[in-house]
């Protein structure tokens, strides 16, 4: 096993990997450190969960099983990049591509019902949404901007839209029926399996059975009611009308792939409400899925002159939509995966409350968010820019964010536990003593859900919550709300040990509204905070606080301090950027920033140096400190325009300013030997190196793919300089 494991992921990251990784791979090896790499790409993880499909050269092996497995051991040291969580249209695409290139894998079956077909089906959806980091993430997440990357937001400050005080944005959520409201909580005594039933007037269904759970876990059951849904979205639609705004929707369906492609299905439904009412059946027929967008779904509709006229008719008569691509017609309900909240939602509010309307003008929007468990922090975020304007990232403070993560915390780990009722009746959680732990009385439609949440991780996360506010001296808030069921219940793990510490009067516990306020006025008046949450809260404010401070998540550090000893270092909190990889393909520029990555590798270097006593990787990883440094001073990151300095660009100022200060330390004599000459031809050959980087540009790119790259290609798109490559070697 390398000594550091890389991931080889998808889109934008990937293909920053392919100039980077060398570069890394090159400098470590000089210091005997060997770097490897895992595939957890959405293509890998396809092929290596059909081997029998395809022939023996084509196969791959289940790399992310392995690295599961690792990061249960003290030895991990793991370098994850984001990864795509797929929805169901692009699980589909890259079974079409791979398809293309030859493989023989059988097609994604969309209405299974025969057992192969079943089985298929099941395979396949494995491999949906979050399939990774819930894998990977066996510890908690400490995630904030290094020092220097704060430092140079505030010398630096990114333009930030205005927000006034008469801004029709809005936040808009459901009144009650939704999961919040209907939450029901417990903590097991004693260790228990538990099993779902679902009982109709037709007799009991098992929904689920054999759920094991260690004592001390927190379960939570809820559902959303599917009514009160549908008659919040139709109010909402009549009301952004009515208030001449743009009609957004902001779900997690990537992350939540049972739950949230549902609820984006049932907005598909009432923005469309007259057409399905008149040409259901037909457009059943047809195989359209609400749930897959309404992309999807004018495609498979597209040959129906009556169908589509009465969607234009309907269209128009409806709110103009927020768009995700206002040049092409891509609205907010074309696909699933394309507006994801915790990214959408900072955008909009670093925007000035701004989205892109169908005409490609900025308009306030009215934010439909339908649950009301998280939905406050930004509803509070919009009223508090109302009231004081736009946030001033040349003087504010930063939030830092400790989050509960391990073992599939709370909703991020209800996949397997989220159920659309297939008819009315009542739901039990039942454990093996007979207890009935949780129980409603459901509708058809309505989407129930447990989640849990497991006694070790919350002590783990309240310590290291701890650990964190001592190190940083500021204030610190567990975001939680004592009137919600499961936070009432993780308030008694943390009170107590809060208490026992002796440090309980250095935390506050606030509910999620109270807590954005506090935590918007803490950095408004240039002090610092660290936000305590949950596994959810975790993911929204990593991206929310960023995206305001910094102009974008992709600088945080973000360090899984594993439980079982080992480190997994996640590059920025951002995604996968799709957009980037567009761009790349039409005008071949990259502007993707590896500021992550450059964070993420000098943490894990040190990590190493620490685990095995290695203090060639010591020297390794001061020395990448000073090379992000180097690009921060110096303003190396890429540009966002076509003609300028990209990711490449970065990367060759990253390796000089990294091979430069190998060879200035004097801790390691052979190292800075080694690294002397090659800073010394880094910087001799600038301007040659520099002018085929920049050659590289303005014309369209050939990557072999989308989803499953050719090696070869991108290998020759990501790394056009010879000079460079010459002394990489
Ligand atoms: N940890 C993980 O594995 C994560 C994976 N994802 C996955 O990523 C995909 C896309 O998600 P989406 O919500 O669109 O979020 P992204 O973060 O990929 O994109 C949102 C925007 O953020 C900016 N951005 C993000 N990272 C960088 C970076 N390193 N450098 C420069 N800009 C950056 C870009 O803005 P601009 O275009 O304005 O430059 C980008 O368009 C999905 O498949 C999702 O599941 C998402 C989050 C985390
Ligand atoms: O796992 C995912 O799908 C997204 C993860 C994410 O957005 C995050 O951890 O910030
Ligand atoms: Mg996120």
């Amino acid at each position: 096993m390398s000594d550091i494991i890389y991931t080889k992921v998808d889109e934008a990251p990937e293909l920053a990997s392919a100039s980077f990784l060398p570069i890394i791979q090159k400098f470590a090896a000089a210091a005997g450190v060997s770097v490897g790499t895992k595939d957890i790409s959405l293509a890998g993880r396809i092929l290596s969960t059909f081997p029998e499909h395809l022939k023996e050269d084509q196969r791959q092996s289940d790399d992310l099983a392995e690295l599961g497995r690792l990061v249960k051991t003290a030895d991990a040291n793991v370098i994850k990049l984001p990864n795509i969580s797929a929805s169901v249209p692009q699980l589909v695409a890259a079974i079409k591509e791979l398809q293309g290139q030859g493989f023989a894998l059988p097609d994604y079956p969309e209405a299974p019902e025969t057992d192969e077909d079943k089985a298929i089906r099941a395979k396949y959806d494995t491999l949906k949404g979050s399939a990774v980091n819930p894998v990977l993430r066996e510890g908690n997440s400490d995630r904030r901007a290094a020092k220097a990357v704060k430092s140079f937001a505030q010398n630096n400050p990114h333009r930030m839209g205005d927000w006034t005080a008469d801004s029709k944005t809005e936040v808009s959520s459901m009144s009650g029926g939704d999961f919040f409201s209907n939450e029901t909580s417990a903590t097991l005594a004693n260790e228990a399996t538990a099993k779902i039933v679902l009982t109709t007037d037709a007799g009991e269904t098992v929904l689920k059975e054999g759920i094991t759970y260690p004592a001390g876990t927190v379960v939570d059951a809820t559902f959303m009611s599917a009514a009160a849904l549908q008659s919040f979205l139709k109010g909402e639609i009549d009301k952004t009308k009515a208030d001449g705004t743009l009609f957004s929707l902001h779900m997690k369906a990537t992350m939540m792939k049972v739950s949230d492609p549902i609820i984006f299905g049932h907005a598909v439904k009432a923005f469309l409400a007259p057409v399905f009412e008149k040409h259901g059946d037909a457009m059943a027929d047809l195989g359209v899925n609400p749930n897959s967008g309404l992309g999807d779904l004018l495609a498979r509709v597209e040959g129906n002159a009556a169908i589509m006229a009465d969607i234009d008719a309907c269209m128009a008569s409806r709110p103009p939509m927020y768009m995700v691509d206002s040049d092409k017609g891509i609205t907010n309900l074309h696909v699933p995966s394309d507006v994801i909240i915790d990214a959408s939602m900072p955008a909009l509010i670093r925007a000035g409350g701004k989205g892109w309307g169908p005409d490609g003008k900025e308009s306030d929007t009215n934010c439909v968010i339908p649950d009301n468990s998280y939905a406050p922090v930004y509803d509070e975020s919009v009223k508090f820019f109302k009231e004081n304007g736009k946030l001033n990232p040349a003087t504010a403070g930063t939030v830092q964010n400790i989050g509960l993560m391990a073992q599939k915390a709370e909703e991020y780990g209800s996949h397997p536990t989220t159920f659309e009722m297939p008819a009315a009746g009542t739901v039990k959680m039942i454990l093996d003593d007979g207890t009935v732990l949780h129980e409603h009385t459901v509708e058809a439609g309505d989407i129930w859900r447990s989640a849990s949440a497991r006694k070790a991780p919350i002590e783990d996360w309240v310590n290291l919550a701890i650990s964190r506010q001592k190190a940083e001296g500021c204030s610190a808030i567990f975001w939680l709300d004592a009137n919600r069921a499961h936070d009432a219940e993780l308030i008694e793990y943390v009170k107590p040990i809060l208490e026992a510490k002796g440090v309980a009067d250095k935390f506050q516990i606030m509910a999620p509204r109270e807590a954005t306020r506090a935590s918007l006025e803490i950095i408004t008046k240039g002090e610092n905070t660290i936000a305590i949450t949950g596994n959810v809260l975790r993911d929204y404010l990593t991206d929310l606080f960023p995206i305001l401070e910094l102009a974008t998540s992709a600088k945080m550090l973000s360090i899984v301090k594993l439980m079982n000893g080992g480190g997994l270092f996640e590059t920025g909190a951002g995604g996968s950027a799709p957009k980037h990889v567009q761009q790349l393909q039409e005008e071949n520029h990259l502007r993707w920033d590896s500021l992550g990555e450059f964070c993420a590798l000098g943490e894990s270097l040190t990590f190493l140096a620490d685990a095995k006593n290695n203090e060639k990787a010591r020297v390794l990883g001061q020395a990448v400190d000073a090379a992000t440094q180097g690009i921060l001073d110096n303003s190396r990151s890429p540009s966002r325009k076509v003609g300028e300095p990209d990711n490449r660009d970065s990367h060759y100022w990253f390796a000089r300013y990294w091979a430069e200060a190998l060879a200035a330390q004097s801790t390691d004599a052979d190292m800075a030997a080694h690294f002397a000459p090659i800073a010394k031809a880094l910087a001799e050959n600038e301007a040659a190196i520099v002018s085929e980087l920049a050659a590289a540009q303005g014309s369209a790119a050939d990557l072999g793919g989308y989803f499953h790259t050719s090696a070869d290609k991108t290998a020759a798109v990501m790394r056009p300089s010879a000079t460079l490559n010459g002394i990489i070697g």
